[in-house]
């Protein structure tokens, strides 16, 4: 019954947007090609305890600019009382939006956002940024992303609403970004496992969700194990579960945390369903505020290593993203989290 109302709603969703872009079409239609989001400025740096220096942030999003990612999350434009680590995302894109790009490609920004008043906050900085840029040729590109969740508990504890009310919220956001030409991203936390509901979540409630917020207008969905209760299985029954709803691969990346070391494994099977896009965090930082006991996502040397092991292609240059990884550790005074980082580092150590 369920999933009949899904493919009812995919058929809409076709029918409504045959010719809605993705944000997958235009860099990694070739098979071979896989997409890094890299969420480390945001996801990775936002559960940190100690308050980090402005510049630190800065430093981080400038260092991973030069390692051939394309894609940063870079902030968050939430409530600085229930986040206080990401009050100062500000700063960054007023950063972003003055310098002129010196990195070897195009980057795109992403910042996240739940309400009005954040897409206010991040609208404030980015029109006086936008509007004082000589050349808009050279302006960073710019994406916004908005998160939901597949359960009312985490809803709850998240964002302070339950998911209806969280879709409502987008409304505005969705509009204005379309005035605005901004591709808009949606997260669905808790995909496979829910802190306060535990492991087995309903694929057809994602598959629902992922329909709705594309129809509302969101260029891609980013399906985030946020507890990394992932297993294998239960990744390939949720792909199968959006492909049946009328998912396109091209419209979905795959967030997996690491919290039970199964992200690498999870990623393979995204591979074999025909995914592209993944994201994931330099030196494996991270841990989502409200999901308690999670740990990093999954680490971009890690995901890089295994994508290039399988002959396929990132763009990132695995030295230069193993420096930074060990260096964003070492400023936090964590451990480095990547096992293929360190590794990498150890050779060239040896070599030089
Ligand atoms: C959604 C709210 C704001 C509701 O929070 P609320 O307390 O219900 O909101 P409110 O509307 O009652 O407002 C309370 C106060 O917050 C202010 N406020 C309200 N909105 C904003 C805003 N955008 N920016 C700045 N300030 C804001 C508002 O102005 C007011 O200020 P006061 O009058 O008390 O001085 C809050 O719950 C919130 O910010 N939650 C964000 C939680 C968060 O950032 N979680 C982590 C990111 S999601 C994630 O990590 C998962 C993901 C994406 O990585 C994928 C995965 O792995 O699952």
């Amino acid at each position: 019954m369920q999933s009949k109302l899904v493919c009812l709603r995919a058929a809409r969703l076709a029918a409504r947007h045959p010719c809605r872009r993705t944000f997958a079409t235009a860099t990694s239609t070739r098979n071979d090609h896989v997409r890094i989001v890299e969420v480390g400025p945001r996801d990775g740096l936002q559960n940190e305890k100690q308050s980090i220096p402005v510049a630190t942030k800065i430093e981080l999003v400038d260092r991973l600019a030069q390692t051939g990612l394309r894609t940063i999350e870079a902030g968050s434009f939430v409530a600085p009382k229930w986040v206080p680590q990401m009050a100062n995302s500000s700063e960054i894109l007023e950063y972003i939006l003055r310098t002129t790009a010196q990195s070897p490609q195009p980057i795109t920004y992403q910042w996240l956002l739940p309400n009005r008043k954040g897409l206010d906050n991040f609208l404030s900085v980015w029109e006086s940024g936008s509007s004082s840029q000589q050349d808009a040729a050279s302006a960073p590109s710019i994406e916004l992303s908005i998160f939901t969740a597949a359960t009312e508990a985490f809803t709850q504890k998240n964002t302070n609403c339950s998911v209806a009310e969280s879709l409502h919220r987008f409304q505005p956001i969705m509009a204005r970004a379309k005035e605005l030409d901004l591709k808009v991203r949606a997260y669905i936390s808790v995909a496979l496992g829910c802190p306060y509901e535990g492991p087995n979540v309903d694929p057809h409630k994602v598959a629902e969700l992922a329909v709705s917020l594309l129809e509302m207008g969101a260029d891609e969905i980013s399906v985030a194990d946020t507890t990394g209760m992932g297993t294998a299985p239960r990744t390939a029954e949720l792909l199968k579960t959006l492909t049946a709803a009328g998912v396109e691969n091209n419209d979905l990346a795959l967030h997996f945390h690491d919290t039970y070391g199964q992200a690498l494994v999870n990623s393979i099977v995204g591979l074999e369903h025909g995914i592209r896009t993944f994201d994931s965090a330099v030196g494996g930082l991270g841990g989502c505020p409200f999901s308690p006991g999670a740990t990093g996502n999954v680490a971009t040397e890690d995901l890089v290593h295994c994508f290039h092991s399988l002959g396929l292609k990132t763009g990132v240059d695995m030295e230069k993203l193993s420096e930074v990884g060990e260096w964003i550790s070492g400023e936090l005074g964590r451990t480095n989290e990547s096992r293929a980082g360190k590794a990498t580092l150890a050779q060239i150590r040896k070599i030089v």
